[in-house]
């Protein structure tokens, strides 16, 4: 879609490099008609007064007011779409339990294309407003639902990659809410495929179809060799859970005779374009065998801390250069956050650290180096997911996608209070990742889009 070329004047942070914090003071961001970055000029660059003044004479200039930001829009690497009116409650059983008391019977419902259209709408509207740009979506077994899904974030401009779920193992999943057998499922989803890819055709779809076996325990055999063949065949993203909790890793052990890692790899679901949710229990073989496929991992630690009984081995995986990003995992997580999720990820991270045994002395308590800071954590909802979905957004760099948020600090009943000559640049961007609301977001761009329109009252 072509679109009216604009010129940014704006102080931005992103986080490009792990770890790395980079503050451009009042540079001029030029995003041309496929809603690209075309240029970023620095105040101190030939031509910089010249191109604002032109932008300003064409009308076409956005300058950014004191207090306010521009940042690069958030990536949720793991969110299950249907479980959005579960969000907030049912969180007081375990992972195995909860699927089958509360989410499956939820997720049944989507058969329903008026409720899923109706929930749809609203989890679309809610995510960016909170400032997820992109998101990989766990949408239902039904087709007709899933596609809904795919056509509102479409209309939304929310960037998007979305999975009909498949779940065929008639032992581990109830009769109400399964695929038929695993030829149903794979033709049901190859279907899918297609639908996607002809709704967002082109070199750079908004919305990609994502191969979704559940987990393991969920599919059959059949249904996991079909999947990888669709895979190959179609080049698609893969998506699943892997190792979360005890329960699931036991049984994936079970029945294999391997972890959930080497299982997936051993069916060919294991690529350069797989996500693995979770993974909690990866060992030293397995992340060095998803780093040699490239494969990606949405680290969720706030559902983690509900259905996990083990925190993932995060400093591990970042030392290995393996590909992590955030996911919310709604509704094993409540909360639609990114910023939430940077800051699960942080008190996460420091109490791996410091152990929670306080009986043990202090040297035997926790896992040294595994705190993470503030500019990894934004890393990991923006860049480091980008670069696990390969995708070209996720920082300010000539070339990529424009994906970004304006983060207003003075909007009414902020949590972010900044001082002139008390704060420096360096600290209002920790004020923001620590203390960021959705409140504090006052526009949203997807692809040069802006998308942002608030949530209509109801
Ligand atoms: N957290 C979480 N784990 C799962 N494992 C299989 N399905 C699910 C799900 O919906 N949520
Ligand atoms: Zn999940």
């Amino acid at each position: 879609m072509k679109k009216r070329p604009f010129t940014l004047a704006a102080t931005a942070f992103h986080t490009p490099e792990r770890g790395i914090l980079e503050v451009l003071e009042k540079h001029l961001f030029s995003i041309d008609a496929e809603g690209r970055i075309a240029d970023i000029l620095s105040p101190a660059d030939d031509g910089y007064e010249q191109k604002k003044e032109a932008a300003r004479a064409e009308r076409t200039l956005v300058e950014l007011a004191a207090g306010q930001f521009l940042l690069p829009g958030l990536i949720d690497l793991h969110i299950h779409a249907p479980q959005w009116p579960q969000m907030g409650k049912a969180l007081d059983v375990p992972l195995e339990v909860w699927l089958q008391k509360y989410t499956f019977p939820l997720e049944a419902k989507y058969a329903d294309l008026d409720f899923a259209r109706t929930v749809y709408a609203d989890l679309v509207d809610g995510l960016i407003a909170n400032g997820t740009t992109t998101a990989l979506y766990f949408a239902t077994i039904h087709g007709p639902a899933s596609l809904a899904l795919a056509e509102i974030c479409l209309a939304k401009g929310q960037r998007a990659l979305i999975g009909k779920v498949v779940m065929d193992d008639p032992v581990q999943c109830p009769d109400f809410y399964r695929d038929a057998d695993a030829t149903t499922a794979i033709k049901e989803t190859e279907q899918f495929i297609e639908a996607v890819r002809a709704l967002a055709p082109g070199k750079r779809p908004l919305v990609q179809p994502v191969i979704t076996p559940r987990f393991i325990p969920s599919c059959t055999d059949e249904a996991l060799k079909g999947l990888s063949h669709l895979a190959a065949r179609y080049d698609c993203h893969v998506q699943t859970h892997c190792s979360e909790s005890d329960w699931a890793k036991t049984f994936v052990e079970d029945r294999f005779g391997q972890s959930d890692a080497a299982s997936l790899d051993g069916f060919g679901l294991l690529t350069r374009r797989t996500i693995l949710a979770h993974s909690n229990f990866i060992d030293e073989e397995d992340m060095n065998l998803i780093a040699a496929r490239g494969a990606g991992i949405a680290h969720c630690p706030l559902s983690n801390a509900y259905f996990a009984n083990a925190a993932f081995p995060l400093r591990a995986a970042l030392d290995r250069h393996m590909h992590v990003g955030l996911g919310t995992d709604i509704s094993g997580g409540y909360s639609p956050s990114l910023f939430d999720g940077c800051r699960h990820a942080l008190s996460t991270s420091r109490m791996l650290q410091s152990g929670v045994h306080a009986h043990l002395p202090p040297q035997e308590r926790g896992l040294p180096g595994a705190p993470i800071n503030h500019c990894e954590a934004f890393w990991l909802a923006t860049a480091g997911g980008a670069q696990a979905l390969d995708l070209p957004t996720g920082s300010f760099r000539r070339g990529l996608e424009f994906d970004a948020l304006l983060l207003d600090t003075r909007v009414a009943h902020s949590d972010i209070h900044i001082y002139d000559g008390y704060d420096t640049p360096e600290d209002v961007f920790q004020k923001i990742v620590l203390n960021a609301t959705h409140g504090n977001i006052a526009k949203v761009w997807v692809s040069g889009r802006e998308i942002l329109k608030g949530i209509e009252p109801r």
